[in-house]
């Protein structure tokens, strides 16, 4: 049979369209989006005020506006919202479509006027051009970072964590990462804290989405975040090694407990929820969530707070989890008022009493209500409390936000702080105290005549430990033991485990002979279904880092072995950067945690003949890091010259200004940092400019990504689409009038200098020089470069 047709396919649906699918019968059928069962659950709630019902509802059948933040460092979001106001905004005052007013919201609840609203379908961009743009402007900003597109009430968590650099903070169930990402954000939001001490682990049950995750994250470029990879219901402690080598678990300043739902907050995205819902769902979503918090509660450092959040305004779910949970805790954690953070923002508070439905659609306020099959089957903690229970616990002082409020998805909170150690923990901690003291007579009887060097690994027994992912004082002992062997290897393999090593290994031991010693794991420490290769650490002597220490001139308080690589054909080709604290976790954790990505690209191997000294080459994502413990190989330019160079495939060096030409002139071919800081006599843009580029022996040149590359041109007060537009007429032009190229070119650039001095976007360049290979191998012949131009 052949390929059906275009025309002759099923009648696909988009974002915008409100209806809901069915192809039970082999072709789609629109089907409405009603729920008769979802109205009477929620009718009898009183969670909708009086009289917003029907405005709640239509709001729920209604699609999201796009919704996004500018991100990045405090100094570039300035200038990135200037841009946006001043070029993106303006030109849509009093645009209609369709009658319909699109005009750009700020979200007053988000700091710094950083959040913002459109109300954009994929119809109104299609037929309007400044729409058009502003669309494509957000993809190209989102792409390199420096806006996260990100519905409303998502962004309210992160939030509310009161983040600070020093902070660990856990995000439990964290894909598709983009509370990740601003948790992430947050850390790095202090520009005067170079790399911050603290981290944020985000783990996620399910393998494929840490990969979604993986692509959110790298976006920022942070070495201080891992992902793993586990149930959050029995997260493994992750372990620390403090100076003095004693190991410790670690406890977080901050927890995010955004946990599986049943969604029913996001019914505008996603449509589909409006007929799969039934109240049955919630009731075993409520067994999971419990555990997760309960979990997250456990992992949190006495003083540390968690948010605690769902997309579904459902009370089993929401304060049914959070009343049950505060119980068990006793005094040791309270709900937070959370008014005085969300200033602006519209939602209802928490309520303390609500009913319970079954698949059929009978109601319950008790248990005993219930039939004994229902009282078997849910927990008890479904049921509404006492109101001396919810007042005692504060209720009110959770979230819920209503779509119709301020035209956002629905989305409920709770913030929670714990002010001392949770009782079930204390008591372990109080048995486990007994019994190491019982170990302890017991081993220095045994141990009299060991090592003394061993007695200073201790376990410090104060720490919390999950029932299910307990790890004994043996456990810690043996891990002290293969950290001497020291391996250095994350993740595992068969061969490891039995040891013997890959082919890949082998090549890699004898290229530099070192990380020769994989770490023995037992088929206990086996993780099951990580398939990546291991990342591997430099090692302090490896003889790969004095040509790069030397190129680079990077100072000498720089650990190379916060360095990790893969066993790429057995040679180590890129070189990912981690902080301290990070590189600290994975080699702690290596036997125990299922690690799927961690680091940013830093360093790749790219010989070239013109640089006999070095194979490496710096590479963007990890520039910000190392920075600070760079001195040499870097060229400073002015706002004129970095258009030049980002604009300009390979602009000679006799084109930049007098002090680029000059620091240029003094180094030998090679990779190369460009950057700009605004000075009194060149004050535009108002922040810091930083890429990675090459110096060849006339030229030189950027090796940026495209969105990037716009990125910067755009705070420099260009855009690079109208660059590429006015190339594409020129071209055309000199086609027509068959003129001789190469000399264009000159005059081209002499235009295109005379139109920066004057400010005019407009400016001009040849269309090959705007096209830049993102991943250049650099065995150029310069020569030929150069007779190009
Ligand atoms: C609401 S989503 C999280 C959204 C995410 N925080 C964000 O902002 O992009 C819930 C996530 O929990 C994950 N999940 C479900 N059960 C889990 C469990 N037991 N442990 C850890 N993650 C779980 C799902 O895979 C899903 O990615």
């Amino acid at each position: 049979m052949g390929r059906h047709r275009k025309r002759d396919r099923p009648h696909k649906l988009n974002r915008g369209h409100r209806q809901g699918r069915d192809n039970r019968d082999g072709g789609y059928k629109i089907k409405p989006l009603e729920n008769a069962m979802f109205d009477k659950y929620y009718k009898c709630q009183g969670i909708v005020p009086e009289g917003e019902w029907e405005l709640f509802h239509k709001t729920l059948k209604s699609s999201l506006p796009v919704t996004f933040r500018i991100t990045g460092t405090r100094s570039q979001a300035q200038e990135l919202l200037k841009i946006i106001k001043g070029q993106y905004f303006s030109n849509l005052v009093g645009t209609k479509v369709d009658g319909k007013l699109i005009e750009p919201k700020c979200l007053h609840w988000y700091p710094d006027e950083l959040a913002w609203e459109v109300d954009l379908s994929r119809k109104e961009i299609r037929h309007n051009d400044a729409l058009k743009r502003l669309h494509e402007f957000l993809i190209s900003e989102t792409e390199s970072g420096n806006i996260s597109r990100q519905e409303a009430v998502s962004m309210l968590p992160p939030l509310l964590m009161d983040i600070k650099p020093h902070h660990k903070i856990l995000d439990m169930c964290a894909a598709p990462g983009s509370k990740t990402a601003q948790l992430i954000e947050y850390l790095h939001a202090d520009e005067s804290v170079h790399i911050p001490e603290g981290f944020v682990v985000a783990n996620d049950m399910d393998n494929k989405r840490c990969y979604l995750m993986v692509h959110q994250v790298k976006r920022i470029n942070s070495p201080c975040c891992i992902i793993v990879n586990h149930d959050a219901r029995t997260l493994p402690n992750l372990l620390t090694s403090t100076q003095g080598n004693t190991k410790e678990f670690v406890l977080y300043d901050r927890v995010l407990c955004d946990v599986p739902c049943s969604g029913d907050g996001t019914m505008r995205k996603n449509p589909d929820i409006w007929h799969k819902w039934n109240p049955h769902h919630a009731m075993n979503l409520h067994k999971i969530q419990k555990k997760i918090l309960q979990r997250g509660l456990e992992l949190l450092a006495p003083g540390g707070k968690l948010v605690y959040s769902t997309c579904s305004f459902n009370p089993v779910e929401n304060e049914a989890v959070i009343i049950s949970v505060l119980n068990k805790c006793e005094d040791a954690v309270e709900l937070e008022d959370v008014s005085d953070k969300l200033k602006g923002l519209k939602f209802q508070k928490g309520i303390s009493s609500w009913k319970v439905m079954s698949r059929d659609g009978h109601c319950y306020e008790k248990k005993e209500d219930a039939p004994v099959s229902f009282q078997k089957q849910w927990d008890d903690s479904v049921y509404s409390p006492s109101v001396e229970e919810a007042t005692k616990r504060h209720l009110e002082r959770c979230v819920r936000v209503l779509p119709h409020m301020q035209n956002t998805g629905g989305f409920f909170i709770a913030l929670l702080h714990k002010k001392e150690e949770v009782p079930w923990i204390k008591a372990r901690r109080a048995q486990q105290a007994e019994k190491t003291k019982a170990e302890v007579i017991d081993d220095q009887v045994d141990t009299e005549n060991q090592d003394a060097e061993s007695a200073k690994i201790t376990v410090d027994t104060t720490l919390p430990i999950s029932s299910e992912s307990e790890i004994s004082k043996t456990d810690i002992d043996n891990k002290n033991g293969n950290d001497q062997a020291n391996g250095n290897t994350v993740g595992d393999s068969e061969e490891a485990e039995t040891g013997n090593k890959s082919s890949q290994k082998r090549e890699l031991e004898s290229e530099d002979n070192e990380n020769s010693r994989d770490s023995p794991l037992s088929k206990k420490q086996k993780m099951q279904g990580y398939k990546e290769d291991p990342f591997l650490f430099l090692r302090k002597d490896d003889p790969l880092w004095p040509s790069i220490k030397n190129f680079f001139k990077i100072s000498d308080g720089f650990s190379e072995e916060q360095f990790m690589f893969r066993c790429e054909g057995g040679k180590k080709r890129t070189l990912y950067f981690v902080s301290k604290e990070i590189r600290n976790l994975v080699i702690q954790n290596r036997d125990r945690v299922k690690f799927v990505n961690m680091g940013v690209k830093a360093l790749g191997r790219s010989p070239s003949p013109l640089v006999p000294d070095c194979e490496f080459r710096i590479a963007q994502e990890g520039l910000p890091a190392l920075i600070p413990f760079i001195s040499g190989r870097k060229v400073r330019l002015t706002r004129e010259d970095i258009v030049t160079v980002l604009s300009q495939e390979n602009p000679f060096i006799s084109k930049l200004g007098d002090q680029a030409q000059a620091e240029s002139s003094k180094l030998d071919p090679g990779s190369t940092i460009f950057y700009f800081q605004p000075t009194p006599s060149d004050p535009e843009p108002t922040c810091d400019i930083l890429f990675c580029g090459w110096r060849g022996k006339t030229s030189v040149r950027s090796f940026v990504g495209k969105n990037e590359r716009s990125h910067y041109l755009r705070l420099c007060g260009v855009e690079l689409a109208d660059i590429q537009k006015k190339v594409a007429e020129m071209k055309a032009a000199r086609q027509a009038e068959g003129s001789n190229e190469n000399s264009d070119v000159l005059d081209l650039d002499q235009e295109l200098k005379d139109n920066i001095k004057s400010s005019n976007v407009d400016d001009i360049v040849d269309e090959n020089d705007v096209e830049l290979k993102d991943d250049v191998d650099e065995n150029i012949d310069e020569e030929k470069e150069m007779a190009k131009i």
